[in-house]
């Protein structure tokens, strides 16, 4: 079956800084892959290049069959993302906001099925502006998937919730790739990426360092944690040039 996402050889420079060096990363239909790596390393640049947000230097790139860097509305309609942060629609009450955003879409989930599921039914009638950060998080996780989306982009989705909304959070982005909706997530958090993902990828200095289920970089480190196998994977990689 072919992937869904797919970068190969993917590079990147900003100016005269090059920061993606020949990424190749792949996510599947129904598969959760969680993108990690330190502060600076590129996740955010890789995530945007893949959401069309932002044109590559060079490489190939295909999400949902298409060139991001050239998709239209139809394409944008069957990708969800949540971005870092985005702070739009602030005077929109939730539920309008869900409904609005539901016309644009030519089959949308049910904008009260969504409330529901994502815990805003306390909420619905709330302006944008007057939402806690992890109801905010809440409502950008239901906006995303308002189209049905078949690849779904998060970039540090949870940050900022409570440990109830954030095992919440999870619980849903698990149910979305149980529906086959293909899952890239970058994230800081090493329980929220055992939790959530089938397979890490590790991105440090340009490159996939490592991509595998999270036991299989424990096992090569000796370790029982991810966290612990995953610092331990960071500081082989030291020395390695930026
Ligand atoms: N618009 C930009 N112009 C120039 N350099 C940029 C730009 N955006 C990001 N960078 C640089 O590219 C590198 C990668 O940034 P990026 O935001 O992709 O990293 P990240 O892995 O998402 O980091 P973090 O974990 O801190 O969110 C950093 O060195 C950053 O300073």
């Amino acid at each position: 079956m072919s992937p869904l996402v797919r970068a190969a050889g993917l590079r990147m420079a900003y100016g005269a800084r090059e920061v993606l060096r020949g990424v190749d990363l792949d996510v599947h239909r129904g598969e959760v892959l969680a993108l990690l790596g330190p502060n600076g390393a590129g996740k955010s640049t890789t995530m945007e290049i893949l959401e069309g947000l932002r044109r590559r230097t060079s490489g190939t790139v295909e999400v949902l069959g298409r060139d991001p860097g050239d998709a239209d509305d139809a394409w944008r309609g069957r990708v969800g993302v949540v971005l870092q942060s985005w702070r739009d629609h602030a005077d929109w009450p939730v539920d309008a906001l869900l409904r609005h955003v539901a016309l644009y879409h030519d089959d949308p989930a049910d904008p009260a099925e969504l409330t529901a599921r994502f815990g805003l039914t306390d909420f619905s009638d709330r302006r944008v502006r007057e939402l806690s950060g992890g109801q905010r998080r809440r409502m950008d996780l239901a906006l995303a998937v308002a189209g049905r989306p078949e690849a779904l982009f998060l970039d540090e989705p949870t940050v900022g919730l409570d440990p109830r909304s954030r095992r919440a959070f999870h619980d849903a982005v698990r149910s979305i790739a149980a529906e086959g909706v293909a899952v890239l997530a970058t994230t800081h958090d090493m329980a929220e990426a055992e939790r959530i993902a089938d397979r890490i990828a590790v991105l440090v200095a340009g490159r996939i360092t490592f991509d595998g289920p999270g036991e299989e970089l424990a096992a090569e480190h000796g370790t029982g944690s991810l966290e612990d196998a995953y610092l331990a994977h960071l500081d082989s990689r030291e020395g390695i040039a930026p």
